[in-house]
C-alpha cells in the first residue's frame, strides 16, 4: 500500500511482476445525483486488504470499476497490471468476484451452480467438477452441496458465493460484504475462511465491510473510504500501533500521578482506576517509572495497549488523526450535504434490496 503520492499504475519488481494488485489514480464515478467515487488514489498490495466504509461510501462502485463492469467517469485504475478501461475481460479471467446481494438460483444445487461458473470461466468439464468439489469442501459445504440452494441458510449461501469466486483459481478475489446477514459466529467463520484464501492459496483478497472493527483481525491492510473519498490507507498494524497507549495502575494517588505526568509533557487520561498515557516514544515508560518512584506509590501494572481500529474513528475524530482528514476537514467528509452519497443512496438504488443486517440509510456510524 502506498499513500496518494507516487507513480500511477502497478509498480514492478525487478522481474517485472506487479507489486501492487490494484492501483487507482484520481478515480471518480459520478451519477447524475451522486458522486460515488471522488478522485480516489490508492494502491493495494498482495495480501488481504479490508475496504471499509459506511453504506453508500462507494465500495461496490469501486469493485465494479475494477472488474471492468462499470466505466469510471475520470481517472485510471489497474488490476494485476491491467487497465480496467481496456482489459476488462482479461481482468475477469484472473479475478474472482463475490457480489454483495443474493444472486443464487434457488432451484439448483451448489455443486451444479459452481460447476457452471467454473465452466463459464473456461475450465474443461472434468477440471470444473474437481475444482468445484475442492472449493466447496474448502468453504465447508459437504452433503448440503447436492441440495437446491433455495433451502440454504444465509451462511451457506455466502459460502457458495465465495466458492464460485474461487473456483477458477484466481490471483485476486473481490469480496463485497461477505459477512452480511451472518450472526457473530458465522462472521468469525467467514472471516477465518477469507484469511485462509490468502494463507492457503496465496490469493490476494480485497474484502469490503461497513463494520470497521471486523476486518481488523483478517486484513493486512485497511483502506477506509467515505463519500467516495479516501480517508486512510495503511497497514492494519500502523492503524493500531500509532495510537498505542500505556495503561498504568498504581496503589493510590492516581490524581497526583496524572498531574505529574502532565507536567512532564505526557498526555494522560483517567479511566476508572487506570491512567492511560499516550505513548509518544520509548521515553514515556521512563517518565512513568520515575514519576511513580518519586511519589513513592506502588506500581500494580503498566501495560501497552493497542487501540482497536474502531476507536480511531469517533464522532470527534472521524479520520483517525485530527490533521488527517480529507481536504476541508471533517465538515467536508461524511454528512448530509447535497452530494452526500449516504443520504441519496436509498433513492438512487431503489430496486436493489438492502442486504440483511444493513441499513439503506447508513449514517456512517457503523464504519465510524
Ligand atoms: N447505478 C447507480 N445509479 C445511481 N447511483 C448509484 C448507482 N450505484 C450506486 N449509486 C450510488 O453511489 C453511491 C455509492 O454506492 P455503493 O453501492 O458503491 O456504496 P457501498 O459503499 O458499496 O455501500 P453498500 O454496501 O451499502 O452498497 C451511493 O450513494 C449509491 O446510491
Amino acid at each position: 500500500m502506498r499513500d496518494s503520492r507516487g507513480t500511477h499504475g502497478c509498480g514492478a519488481d525487478h522481474y517485472g511482476r506487479p507489486v501492487t494488485v490494484i492501483a487507482t489514480e484520481s478515480l471518480s464515478k459520478r451519477y447524475p445525483r451522486v458522486t460515488a467515487l471522488d478522485r480516489l488514489t490508492v494502491d493495494v498490495n498482495p495480501g488481504v486488504t479490508g475496504l471499509v466504509g459506511a453504506n453508500g461510501a462507494g465500495k461496490s462502485t469501486l469493485i465494479k470499476i475494477l472488474l471492468g463492469l462499470s466505466p469510471a467517469t475520470e481517472g485510471r485504475a489497474r488490476v494485476l497490471g491491467l487497465d480496467v478501461a481496456t482489459d476488462g475481460a482479461e481482468i475477469r479471467g484472473l479475478v474472482g468476484y463475490m457480489p454483495e446481494h443474493d444472486c443464487l438460483p434457488p432451484d439448483v444445487s451448489a455443486t451444479e451452480f459452481v460447476v457452471h461458473m467454473a465452466r463459464m470461466s473456461g475450465l474443461p468439464p472434468t477440471a470444473a467438477r474437481e475444482r468445484t468439489a475442492d472449493t466447496l469442501r474448502h468453504v465447508g459445504l459437504y452433503e448440503e452441496r447436492y441440495r437446491p440452494m433455495g433451502g440454504y441458510s444465509t451462511g451457506m449461501k455466502q459460502r457458495v458465493k465465495l466458492a464460485q469466486a474461487l473456483v477458477h483459481d484466481p490471483k485476486l478475489v473481490l469480496l463485497d460484504e461477505p459477512t452480511n446477514g451472518l450472526d457473530p459466529a458465522g462472521r468469525d467463520e467467514m472471516l477465518g475462511l477469507i484469511r485462509r484464501v490468502h494463507t492457503d492459496f496465496g490469493i490476494s483478497v480485497l474484502v469490503t465491510s461497513h463494520l470497521l472493527g471486523e476486518l481488523e483481525r483478517t486484513s493486512d491492510h485497511i483502506v477506509v473510504i467515505d463519500g467516495g473519498k479516501l480517508l486512510r490507507a495503511s497497514s492494519t498494524r500502523d492503524f493500531t500501533q500509532e495510537t498505542a497507549s500505556l495503561a498504568v495502575e498504581v496503589t493510590d494517588r492516581e490524581q497526583d500521578l496524572l498531574v505529574m505526568l502532565g507536567a512532564a509533557g505526557l498526555t494522560v487520561q483517567s479511566s476508572g482506576h487506570l491512567l492511560l498515557v499516550d505513548m509518544a516514544d520509548e521515553e514515556s515508560y521512563d517518565l512513568v517509572r520515575d514519576a511513580v518512584a518519586q511519589l513513592g506509590v506502588g506500581l500494580v501494572r503498566m501495560e501497552q495497549r493497542r487501540h482497536r481500529i474502531a476507536e480511531l474513528f469517533t464522532d470527534d475524530n472521524p479520520y483517525g488523526h485530527p490533521e488527517d482528514g480529507p481536504e476541508g476537514g471533517p465538515d467536508d467528509g461524511p454528512g448530509d450535504g447535497p452530494d452526500s452519497p449516504a443520504g441519496d443512496r436509498a433513492e438512487e438504488k431503489s430496486g436493489t434490496p438492502a442486504a440483511p443486517g444493513t441499513s439503506q440509510e447508513g449514517d456512517g456510524r457503523d464504519a465510524a
